[in-house]
Parts: C-alpha cells; sequence; structure tokens
C-alpha cells in the first residue's frame, strides 16, 4: 500500500486575495522524487509556501504529513516543519556560526537535549552529504555547492517525512547544480521523499522523474519525453 505524504484535492493557492493556483489535485506518495516546474512566476513558489504553512489554504482540501492544512493553527506551524525538510534557493544557512552551530541550533530549537545524540546526528547528516570534514567552517568559507550541501543536512536532521527544495540549483553553476542534485538523488534513494521545484530543465533532463506542471493558474503532471 502507497503512504501518501502529500494529498491536494481542488485546492487553491492563494497570495492574499490573488488567485495564483486553482483546482490543483496533487498526491505525493512516500520515497518519490516529484518534480515542480513551470515559468518564472506562475506560482511553484506560492505552492511550496502553502505546503510549509506560509500561506494559508483558503479553498480545497490539503493534507501534508498528517497535518490538514485548511484548518492548520499558527501554533502547529512549528510542529509542521519538524516533519519537513525545507531547503531554499539562497541556502539561508546563519552566517555567523560554524556548519555545526548552524545544525546544533535547529537541534536545539527543535527540543533536542541529549549532547552525544545531537553530536552523532550532525555527524550522520553531514556525512550524507559529504561535508563532515567541513563542521567547524563558517558559511562564508565554503562554496555555493557546499552552502547548499549544508542546508539539506540541515533539512534531514529530524528525518523528515517530506524534503520541499525551492529552486536548491537556482543559485549554482550547471556543474555544482549536478553535485547537489546527486546528493538529492542519493537522500531519495535511500528512502526520503523530494517533491522539488526547479527550473532547471537540463536536471530533469539528466534525473527524469515524476514532474508536474505549473501554468496558466494550474498544476498538471507531465509525461517526459525521451529524446
Ligand atoms: N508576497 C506576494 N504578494 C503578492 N503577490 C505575490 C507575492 N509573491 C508572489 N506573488 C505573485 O504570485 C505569482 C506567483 O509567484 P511565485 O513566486 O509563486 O512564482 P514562481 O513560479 O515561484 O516564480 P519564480 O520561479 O520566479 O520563483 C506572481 O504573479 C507573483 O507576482
Amino acid at each position: 500500500m502507497p503512504e501518501t505524504v502529500l494529498s491536494l484535492k481542488n485546492a487553491s493557492v492563494f497570495q492574499r486575495e490573488n488567485l495564483i493556483l486553482s483546482d490543483v489535485n496533487v498526491t505525493v506518495e512516500k520515497g518519490e522524487f516529484v518534480y515542480l516546474i513551470g515559468k518564472t512566476g506562475t506560482g511553484k513558489s506560492s505552492f511550496m509556501k502553502t505546503l510549509y504553512g506560509d500561506l494559508p489554504l483558503t479553498k480545497g482540501e490539503g493534507n501534508i504529513v498528517g497535518y490538514d492544512l485548511p484548518t492548520l493553527k499558527e501554533n502547529d506551524i512549528p510542529f509542521l516543519r519538524r516533519k519537513l525538510g525545507v531547503v531554499f534557493q539562497d541556502f539561508k544557512l546563519l552566517n555567523d556560526r560554524t556548519v555545526k552551530n548552524n545544525l546544533l541550533f535547529v537541534l536545539n530549537a527543535t527540543g533536542w537535549k541529549d549532547k552525544a545524540a545531537m553530536d552523532t546526528r550532525i555527524d550522520a547528516v553531514l556525512d550524507k552529504v559529504a561535508m563532515k570534514t567541513k563542521s567547524f567552517k563558517y558559511p562564508y568559507q565554503l562554496s555555493g555547492g557546499e552552502q547548499q550541501r549544508v542546508a539539506i543536512a540541515r533539512a534531514l536532521l529530524n528525518d523528515p517525512e517530506l524534503i520541499l527544495a525551492d529552486e536548491p540549483t537556482g543559485n549554482l553553476d550547471p556543474q555544482t547544480s549536478v553535485e547537489v542534485m546527486e546528493v538529492l538523488q542519493e537522500i531519495n534513494k535511500n528512502g526520503n521523499t523530494i517533491l522539488m521545484a526547479t527550473h532547471d530543465y537540463a536536471l530533469l533532463l539528466k534525473y527524469p522523474s515524476k514532474t508536474l506542471k505549473c501554468d496558466e493558474n494550474q498544476i498538471f503532471e507531465v509525461v517526459q519525453k525521451t529524446v
């Protein structure tokens, strides 16, 4: 039986009173790697924001990792985000502290207490993105690709049921994009479910997978042509 981690039925996405997407019907099953593509301004980020509780779902049905989006309360949002790993285009690391302390900050904020367990977890996630040897560095001492790998490690800390990556390669050159994509592919192979917004069609061709497209206020699944 597939386990559904995200399901939207006849949902609409709004930015304030502006309708951005309507009649959205999307499901993501555990273990899938799903792309969300579409031209700039078609609503990919707005869609992602609705999923992690940054925009309210005011019309239609939506459930993500067990949370009912239409009835989501402000107080639920930190708990929802613990079950999601969110990765952004601009990494969003804290520049005033080392890689390790960036990760410790998240563990402290999410209720971890046992210091030895925290160290073990940080080592494990940094190992997954091949950044274990650079835990003492500050983000500004790292390349863009390395910073994004740390951001992916941070997203993995609390063993998320779904990773939402919004243009994770948007600030990276093509070769570095492939390196980051390899990391995402690897963690997907190890069981993590990933929804990734991108407009990098080269990545889609290189790593084909289920693809949803935003266009004309709708989201629909597209079948990739083999070239
Ligand atoms: N904070 C906001 N308030 C009002 N409208 C917004 C806001 N943010 C985005 N929009 C509008 O919502 C629409 C969708 O934008 P969104 O950023 O979701 O698109 P996108 O597909 O992610 O684009 P990009 O690839 O450039 O990030 C655009 O018309 C945009 O102008």
